[in-house]
């Protein structure tokens, strides 16, 4: 059976507290797009081992046991759920350090996948639980519905808001940020603003409140990314910013308008998606 994870961009993204943990506290609105890998699950009838991995389309970084989506058939397992050996086919199109949850919506989508499968009647409560331990932002690809997510990108409450219409400009600058490096870099603030208040402005007034926190750490360190930014603003975007940790940028223009053709530079990849 073959489904098809998708990225997601954060409008707006405070960094609020470093915990004892390590870990940062968070406040952001998750919104899925329309950017898909691919993922296959077979079941095995022969061969040996409990699983096997194809991979196509972008590389991804590390050996096949640090991929997500054998972390989540492993973590299923540990659990006591049942499953047969599998052949995994993934095809990799969301761009990784990017900030677009490629990897996290696999493991997410990975978990659902075998739960459809084999019968294993978790719930998405159980799912969202078991997605949480494969990565913070994981769980939020269990509902995939645009959500304000907290604690450490993990604790959601629903929001009304439809983008339904609006045409994204996606690029992805030839530059990978490491999310635990942009983490560090980090001085924690609450911000001035609620952002549950400001999705209810129209989007037109969006850039005057809101603010994905890393831009201020990330751009003097990489400048092609804050330029990508202004760019999209240059081009006409009613709102752009930085997703995530970077280093995509997305610029959200009007529904109806044509999107403009224009050059991000080398090794910039661009998408041209309508958002549901
Ligand atoms: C900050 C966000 C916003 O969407 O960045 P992007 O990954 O989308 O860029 C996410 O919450 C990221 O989630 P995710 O990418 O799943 O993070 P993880 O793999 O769990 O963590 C990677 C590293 O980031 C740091 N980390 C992550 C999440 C968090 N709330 N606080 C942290 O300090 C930790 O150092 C951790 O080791
Ligand atoms: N299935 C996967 N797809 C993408 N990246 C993966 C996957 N499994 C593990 N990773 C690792 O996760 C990291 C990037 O995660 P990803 O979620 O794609 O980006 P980001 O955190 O920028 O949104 C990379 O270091 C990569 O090696």
């Amino acid at each position: 059976m073959i489904t098809f994870p998708n990225a997601k961009i954060n409008l707006g993204l405070n960094i609020t507290e470093k915990r004892p943990d390590g870990y940062h506290n968070l406040e952001t609105i998750f919104y899925p797009i329309p950017l898909e890998d691919a993922l296959e699950v077979c079941t095995r009838h022969e061969g040996e081992g409990k699983y096997s991995l194809t991979q196509s389309g972008l590389s991804i970084e590390g050996d096949i046991e640090k991929n997500l989506v054998v972390k989540a058939y492993k973590l299923l397992q540990d659990e006591g759920c049942d499953l047969p050996p599998v052949d995994i086919y993934l095809h990799k199109h969301i761009p990784s350090g990017a900030g677009l949850g490629g990897g996290s919506a696999d493991a997410a989508f990975m978990l659902k996948l075998l739960n459809g499968i084999y019968n294993l009647h978790l719930t998405e409560d159980c799912l969202e639980e078991y997605a949480a331990r494969l990565g913070a932002d994981c769980a939020f690809f269990i509902r995939n519905q645009p959500t304000y997510a907290e604690g450490i990108g993990n604790i959601f409450s629903p929001v009304k808001l439809s983008l339904a219409g609006w045409q994204l400009l996606l690029v992805k600058p030839n530059v990978f940020v490491s999310t635990r490096d942009a983490f560090a870099r980090i001085c924690p603030r609450h911000p001035a603003h609620n952002l549950k208040d400001i999705i209810k402005l129209p989007i037109e007034k969006w850039k005057d409140y809101m603010i994905n926190d890393f831009e201020e750490s990330v751009f003097p360190q990489f400048p092609t990314i804050g330029d990508i930014k202004a760019k999209l603003y240059r081009l006409g975007a009613v709102y752009a910013s930085m997703s995530g940790s970077g280093s995509s940028v997305y610029g959200l223009f009007a529904p109806g308008s044509s999107l403009p053709d224009a050059d991000f530079g080398t090794g910039s990849q661009v998408f041209r998606l309508t958002l549901k």
